[in-house]
């Protein structure tokens, strides 16, 4: 095959079959964010023939530290189209698939159904139990990654009669257990390396190479450079999961209803909306949009009395987070409000109405 990948081809123990295996394998790839993306740089670089790329969140300047494929140019933009160009440019025989959605239980099945293996690269818990019951449901195995502190985590999942991820955390945190990068910080560096190792597992698992991590969970402890493999077994209660919704609670996903920003634009354009602004008044002195009432987040107990209940409200911040985080708070209190979370935020309405 291609002069291209001489060097991986002349290994002994891969050879032009795994490279075929490669150029035949179809991989999604779920977050665009500091674990996706050096997952997505080499399956690409290596020859990965069809790459799903699925992330409805846009770049932010703080993203930039670790999330080293995107630039300055690039904040403000969602992160599908930024990727999917600079992986073009890379390799331009992969097939790429974007998909332009957070996986929900509503699309999960469908569009896991379409590849050989799932690379989780999300930040969430109610995303990985996700991905882990819809890979089960459909027989697909998945590369698991994740981060904490200076710690990573990687593992396979799934794979044949391996164990699941529910083998080895039978049961989902709720919301408020958890912290995320938001609360907890991580140093730029670490996502490379759990990025590339769940690299490494996915081209293993297509090829047929060496040891997968199945029924293993590999610890990286970046301080001290020392990695720790933790054994653990298939409960085959685990591996007879019927329907999604048995599994998880939807509301606690962290995927709520969501429009996009031209949509949002359009609509506004025209009929009066009802729309709060989550940020903090310093951000809604510097601009905000005219109908916008702000109630910044840590304030955002409730609704105003004036707010009309029976339409749809809309929600948004700078990004599109604070305001995810701001409805998921709203819901636990009146899981009747119809909320909808503009998606990239006050960044993406700036390109649209500057
Ligand atoms: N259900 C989901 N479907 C698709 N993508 C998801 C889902 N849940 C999370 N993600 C994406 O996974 C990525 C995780 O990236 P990362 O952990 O580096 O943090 P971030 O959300 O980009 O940034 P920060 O936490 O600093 O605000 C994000 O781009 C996020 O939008």
């Amino acid at each position: 095959m291609d002069a291209r990948y001489a060097r991986q081809i002349q290994l002994k123990d891969f050879g032009p079959e795994a490279q075929k295996k490669l150029a035949r394998s179809r991989v999604l790839v779920v977050g665009l964010g500091g674990l996706g993306l050096p997952v997505l740089q080499y399956l690409n670089a290596m020859g990965v023939g069809t790459l799903g790329l699925m992330d409805q969140d846009s770049v932010e300047l703080h993203n930039l530290q670790r999330q080293v494929l995107y630039s300055e140019v690039d904040v403000g933009r969602m992160k599908l189209e930024a990727a999917h160009e600079k992986l073009m440019a890379q390799n331009t025989k992969t097939t790429f698939r974007l998909h332009d959605s957070f996986l929900v239980r509503d699309n999960a099945l469908d569009v896991i159904r379409d590849y050989d293996i799932v690379v989780d690269a999300t930040d969430n818990f109610p995303t990985r139990y996700l991905i882990n019951d819809a890979c089960v449901i459909l027989n697909k195995p998945f590369i698991y990654g994740a981060l904490h502190g200076f710690e990573g985590h990687v593992s396979v999942f799934n794979h044949k009669t391996g164990p699941t991820y529910r083998c080895l955390y039978p049961n989902m945190p709720s919301f408020d257990e958890v912290p995320n990068c938001d609360e907890n910080g991580v140093l730029g560096v670490l996502p490379g390396i759990i990025g590339t190792l769940q690299a490494l597992e996915t081209v293993k698992l297509i090829t047929g190479m060496g040891e997968v991590l199945s029924g293993k969970l590999l610890v990286f402890d970046g301080l001290q450079q020392r990695f720790t493999k933790i054994g653990f077994n298939t409960n085959p209660k685990n591996k007879k999961i019927k329907g999604l919704q048995e599994h998880y609670d939807p509301l606690d996903c962290r995927v709520v209803a969501s429009i996009s920003a031209e949509d949002f634009q359009s609509i506004r354009e025209q009929e009066k909306i009802q729309l709060i602004d989550v940020r903090t008044p310093d951000e809604f002195e510097g601009r905000h949009l005219e109908e916008a009432l702000n109630i910044p987040l840590d304030a955002l107990k409730s609704l105003p009395k004036n707010f009309k209940t029976n339409r749809k409200i809309f929600v948004i911040c700078e990004s599109g987070k604070r305001s995810e985080r701001a409805i998921r708070q709203l819901q636990k209190d009146c899981p009747d409000l119809n909320l909808c979370n503009v998606a990239g935020g006050m960044l993406k309405m700036k390109t649209l109405c500057p």
